[in-house]
């Protein structure tokens, strides 16, 4: 029913849509028939056909990503904010205010702070979901702006809190964002799904790899009912292949595969992860964040996170945000030192 692959630039549109609506991340509810599945599932197709074919209304940069003989492209990203603002279309409020701080290169960079201080808000800008309402942004020194925004996506990979699962098999959603062209082994993908801490997940599902995957968005209001056949979740009798809808951890941890098999196979010079592990156990989070770092040669990685304890003492830079803007920048002996906001958020967690 659905293309096998899907262009990276098509995905990109697609997470982007999902994450700047905030409205297409609904979660898998109760009830309806299976009349109402197939309704569901039909316009989910639909609307996921109508985002392949969605162009950014952004305008668009004429600079290549990354610009030709650039020394900096197998580095991770430069960014810098310099006094940047942005306030929402229809809202009174500034979401971020006058933020400046600069990101070298290859950094590994936490951005913590209080519930709606701006933090996802800034990696918002940093995608071109929005532009900013003042001040400016800058990539290896250029005008984030001035650069072709495909190309400059295609050089990111965003984990978020409430990523898409897509009405295509469990090995299709691991591979979405490769060029259709790329030869893909199964070891790969058992390679991806390992770092992402799926593969156990998966090895129990009657079809594995092959299994149908219940889309995790749900356009039309309609609501798909969980029903237990077999050990597995599935819905509608209709569908021969098993459609098995996925809780928040499995959707995280399908994701996590899906952004490793990324990493391992593509060029991509920032990472960044918004919550992207939050619904996971201690452990496989710290096992996934373990692989994030090891992965982490020639990119540029960015955390979101309200559990510092993993990652507070590797982190270059700690970027505290409150009040929409950063008020700490430093490592965390600097900031514990300082004992200032972040060593107050820290040291209450601690406890
Ligand atoms: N699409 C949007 N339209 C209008 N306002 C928004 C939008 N997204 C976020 N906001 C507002 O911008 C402010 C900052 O939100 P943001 O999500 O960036 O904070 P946050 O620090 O990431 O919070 P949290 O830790 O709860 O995720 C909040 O007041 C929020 O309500």
């Amino acid at each position: 029913m659905l293309p096998t692959r899907f262009s990276p630039s098509s995905i990109t549109s697609i997470a982007l849509l999902q994450q700047a609506t905030g409205t297409l991340a609904l979660s898998l509810g109760e009830c309806g028939d299976n009349t109402s599945s197939l309704g569901s599932l039909c316009s989910q197709a639909k609307w996921l056909y109508e985002a392949i074919n969605h162009q950014s209304s952004m305008p668009q940069g004429t600079e290549p990503f990354p610009r030709p003989n650039e020394k900096s492209s197998n580095e991770g990203m430069k960014i810098s904010f310099r006094n940047v603002t942005l306030r929402y279309p229809d809202s009174s409020r500034d979401a971020i205010q006058n933020m400046t701080f600069d990101i070298a290169p290859g950094q590994l960079v936490l951005i913590v702070g209080g519930n709606g201080n701006g933090k996802s808000s800034t990696l918002k800008l940093l995608a071109r979901l929005f532009d900013p309402t003042s001040g400016e942004i800058l990539i290896d020194d250029q005008p984030l702006i001035s650069y072709d925004i495909d190309q400059l996506r295609a050089a990111m990979s965003f984990l978020s809190q409430s990523p898409v699962v897509y009405p295509a098999s469990v090995k299709e959603n691991i591979c979405l964002s490769l060029p259709p062209t790329l030869k893909i082994s199964d070891e790969q993908v058992e390679r991806a799904a390992q770092m992402g801490g799926c593969s156990k997940w998966i090895s129990k599902l009657s079809n594995r790899y092959e299994t149908q995957l219940q889309p995790s968005f749900n356009i039309d209001g309609h609501k798909v009912r969980r029903t237990s056949i077999s050990g597995e979740r599935k819905i509608g009798a209709m569908f021969r292949n098993v459609l098995t809808s996925l809780l928040g951890g499995e959707k995280q941890r399908l994701a996590a595969a899906r952004t490793f098999m990324r990493l391992n196979n593509r060029d991509t010079r920032l990472v960044v992860v918004d919550e992207g592990t939050s619904n996971l156990d201690p452990v496989t989070e710290r096992d996934i964040l373990s692989e994030f770092r090891k992965s982490r040669s020639g990119k540029t990685m960015i955390f979101i996170t309200h559990q510092y304890h993993h990652l507070a003492k590797d982190a270059d830079q700690i970027l505290c945000m409150k009040d929409d803007s950063v008020i700490e920048r430093g490592t965390h002996n600097d900031l514990i030192r300082a004992g200032g906001e972040y060593a107050k958020l820290y040291n209450a967690q601690a406890a």
